[in-house]
């Protein structure tokens, strides 16, 4: 999907791959990844050509301002109007001053983000959140392109599944920490590592018991510390689900037991992970608190992007706290830590709970500890059942929303 006529910057190129730009299908284009992803790609445009977008349909005026501005050859919507979103396109083209010179193909439906991963491309970064994103994910996977993955859902729940698909080197994180860890890794051999340790933010409301957390607001939930994220990921920072999330994903990444990955907390998160080797020295990437560097890496692995990130500048006094994890006051790493031992689809069923109970908080239906209890109720409840395949995940995730409801309606 290479197009030999792209404008190019003036100066020296410094294409990687053999002097070939990559081509790069965005999936969730239109959020806090997808826009970041974006902007790194327009920044490099040596580098990389966005060919292909989708999202979910709510934004149809970004993701057309999205597919003038990259050029995009083909879009999907998950929701929404395909002619809407061409009449959107028309007016973002007009705007622009290229009128009528848009048509890109048009996706469509619940399996529209799967139909633009299938096309190929050289990376597909999959940037939607949630575990709707699993097929988009074994589609990227199945038609060979490198997928640059930010949605962890996809890998918690399809675990097996995902890596039985991808071929060595043909899965490169993108979630901040596993990026780290990745960098990190390049130090020494498989053989040689011993931990790997995740570092958290903490939260909002790190520090706060668990009777100081019963009334907080969804408004001081989605106040994360350092990040511009999306809604869900931002609450799953403050519940420490995204920590548990991030756990079970460094053990499907990188082969290590979950008993030798460490979470600490760091709450200015410039340290972004580390891996602890066999003769105790430890590795870590350090960096702003920033996803510049994990989304270019991602898309351009194993080539890093020149000037992806500004460097810290080591002059200035700084003071960078650890802690440890209180378990009590935020369970959710434990019980991850309990998914992800069980595997089959205790991690999917996991996921599936907090989802439901994420969009019930934000609804007013549930307060903020209710989250993690009712992961732990549905958690308890569940019995895997026969061979992992797509099917038995879409059914875990069926069973663990309807009862996740079920508990949220009798609380
Ligand atoms: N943001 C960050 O810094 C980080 C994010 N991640 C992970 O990356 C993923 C994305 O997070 P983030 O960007 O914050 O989330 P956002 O909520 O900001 O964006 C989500 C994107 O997914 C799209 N989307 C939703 N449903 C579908 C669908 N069915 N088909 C296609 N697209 C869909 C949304 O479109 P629409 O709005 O139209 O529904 C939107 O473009 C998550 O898995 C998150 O955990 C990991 C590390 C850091
Ligand atoms: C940027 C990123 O990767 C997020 O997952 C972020 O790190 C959230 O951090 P916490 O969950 O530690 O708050
Ligand atoms: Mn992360």
């Amino acid at each position: 999907m290479t197009r030999d006529d792209d404008p190019l910057p003036p100066g020296p190129i410094r294409p990687t791959d053999g002097g070939r730009r990559r081509s790069v299908s965005l999936l969730g284009s239109t959020g806090s990844i997808g826009t970041q992803a974006i902007a790194v790609a327009r920044a490099n445009p040596d580098r990389f050509r966005v060919t292909a977008l989708a999202a979910g349909g709510r934004d149809l005026r970004l993701l057309a301002e999205q597919t003038v501005a990259v050029r995009a050859e083909a879009v999907g919507i998950a929701t929404g109007d395909p002619a809407q979103l061409q009449d959107a396109i028309d007016d973002a083209a007009r705007a622009a001053g290229r009128p009528g010179q848009h048509r890109p193909q048009i996706e469509q439906g619940p399996d529209a983000a799967a139909r633009i991963a299938a096309i190929g491309a050289d990376v597909v970064l999959n940037g939607i959140t949630g575990s709707i994103g699993l097929r988009p994910t074994l589609a990227a996977l199945d038609a060979g392109s490198t997928l640059a993955l930010a949605n962890k859902e996809s890998l918690i729940v399809g675990g097996p599944l995902v890596k039985a698909k991808a071929a060595p080197g043909q899965l490169v994180p993108v979630d901040s920490e596993h990026s780290a860890i990745a960098q990190s890794l390049r130090a020494g051999t498989a053989a040689e590592v011993r931990r790997l340790v995740v570092t958290a933010s903490g939260g909002p409301f790190r520090g706060r018991t668990r009777d100081q957390l019963r009334d907080v607001t969804p408004a001081q939930a989605l106040a994360h510390p350092n990040f511009a994220m999306g809604r869900v990921i931002t609450t799953n920072s403050a519940t420490l689900v995204n920590k548990g999330l991030e756990v079970i994903e460094a053990h499907l990444l990188f082969d290590v037991p979950m008993d030798a990955i460490d979470v600490v907390v760091h709450p200015q998160q410039y340290i972004h992970s580390m891996v602890e080797f066999v003769d105790g020295a430890v590795v870590a990437q350090i960096g702003r608190p920033t996803m510049a560097v994990p989304i270019a890496l991602g898309m351009g692995w194993p080539d890093r992007v020149p000037d992806a990130e500004v460097p810290i500048d080591w002059t200035t006094a700084a003071d960078w706290r650890f802690e440890p994890l209180d378990d009590e006051a935020f369970p959710a790493v434990v019980l991850a830590r309990r998914a992800g031992a069980a595997g089959s689809t205790y991690p999917a069923v996991y996921n599936a709970a907090n989802e439901e109970c994420v969009d019930a908080f934000h609804a007013g239906r549930l307060g903020f500890l209710g989250i993690t209890e009712t992961i732990e109720r549905v958690l308890s409840e569940h019995r895997a059942d026969g061979q992992l395949s797509v099917d038995t995940v879409l059914e875990a995730e069926r069973w663990a929303r309807a009862r996740a409801q079920q508990l949220l309606a009798s609380r």
